[in-house]
């Protein structure tokens, strides 16, 4: 039998990581060796021996983590959002002078959400209007979340392809905020509500009828078979991995 794999928590007190703690531990062929969280020594990760970190922290934070795996020459699985292209080109220069080692960021690793923004991909072309509604836990700090954003970003990318007009909009007078953000000219509306963990509707619409795409993760559980997809397979992945689909093999 071979040697479980090593695994490393930043964030491990908070909502996400104290579960990925629960489901590492949990999995035989993997060996929870460090759980950190802010305030902690974060060289006890690399002191324990961990081969791969898996990070849920914050935004704020999450470069100096990425950069801190990389230099210490541990692959890393890294579900914190507010990947911006820039921030991704940046984590890929770092790579190049490390190119053994795998780094894996996905905004979302539950395999209805990963599916349903597929969908939504295919989908967009077909459309005039497309807009995204994303629901969350009043705890959560960025908004739109990361899935909105990237939804939005397919859905743009998908509609430029197809050389689709701006969707149809008459607003000429609005209160700040009340159309949502504009991600490449797709509008995102984010929702804080207490009871919800997190979902997405993805809506769109043409002459005669509508189409709405919605995902709900009722529990952080869900994300943790993608997680740990993610933990297995990123050894041998090296370079950049920008969400889960090619694990998936969508
Ligand atoms: N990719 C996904 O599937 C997915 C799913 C859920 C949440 N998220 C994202 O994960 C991130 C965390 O979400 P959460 O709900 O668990 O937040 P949270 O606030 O519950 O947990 C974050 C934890 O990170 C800790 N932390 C902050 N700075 C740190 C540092 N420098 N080193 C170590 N630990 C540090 C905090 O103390 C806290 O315990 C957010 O960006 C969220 O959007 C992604
Ligand atoms: O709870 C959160 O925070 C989540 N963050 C990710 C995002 O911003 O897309 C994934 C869903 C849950």
């Amino acid at each position: 039998m071979s040697e479980p794999i090593r695994v490393g928590v930043l964030g491990a007190r908070g909502r996400m990581g104290a579960q990925v703690c629960k489901a590492v531990d949990a999995a035989g062929d993997l060996e929870l060796v460090a759980m950190v969280d802010a305030g902690d020594w974060l060289f006890s990760v690399a002191d324990a021996g961990a081969q791969v970190l898996v990070d849920f922290t914050h935004p704020d934070v999450v470069m100096d983590n990425v950069r801190f795996a990389v230099d210490q020459g541990m692959h890393a699985v890294v579900g914190t959002t507010g990947f911006t292209p820039d921030r991704l080109d940046t984590v890929r220069t770092w790579l190049a002078d490390a190119p053994q080692l795998g780094v894996l960021i996905a905004p979302n690793f539950g395999i209805g959400a990963v599916l349903s923004m597929r969908f939504a991909q295919m989908a967009a072309r077909f459309y005039e209007s497309a807009e995204v509604i994303e629901l969350h836990h009043p705890g959560k700090v960025d908004a739109p979340s990361g899935t909105a954003v990237h939804t939005a970003q397919l859905i743009a990318a998908a509609r430029a392809e197809a050389g689709l007009a701006p969707p149809p909009d008459a607003t000429s007078q609005s209160l700040d905020g009340a159309r949502g953000a504009d991600v490449d000219g797709v509008r995102v509306h984010a929702v804080r509500l207490a009871g919800m963990v997190a979902h997405q509707e993805i809506l769109l619409g043409t002459e005669g009828e509508t189409l709405s795409i919605r995902h709900d993760s009722l529990n952080r559980s869900s994300f943790m078979p993608g997680v740990l997809l993610a933990v297995r397979a990123i050894r041998s992945r090296p370079g950049l991995t920008v969400g889960l689909d090619p694990l998936l093999d969508l």
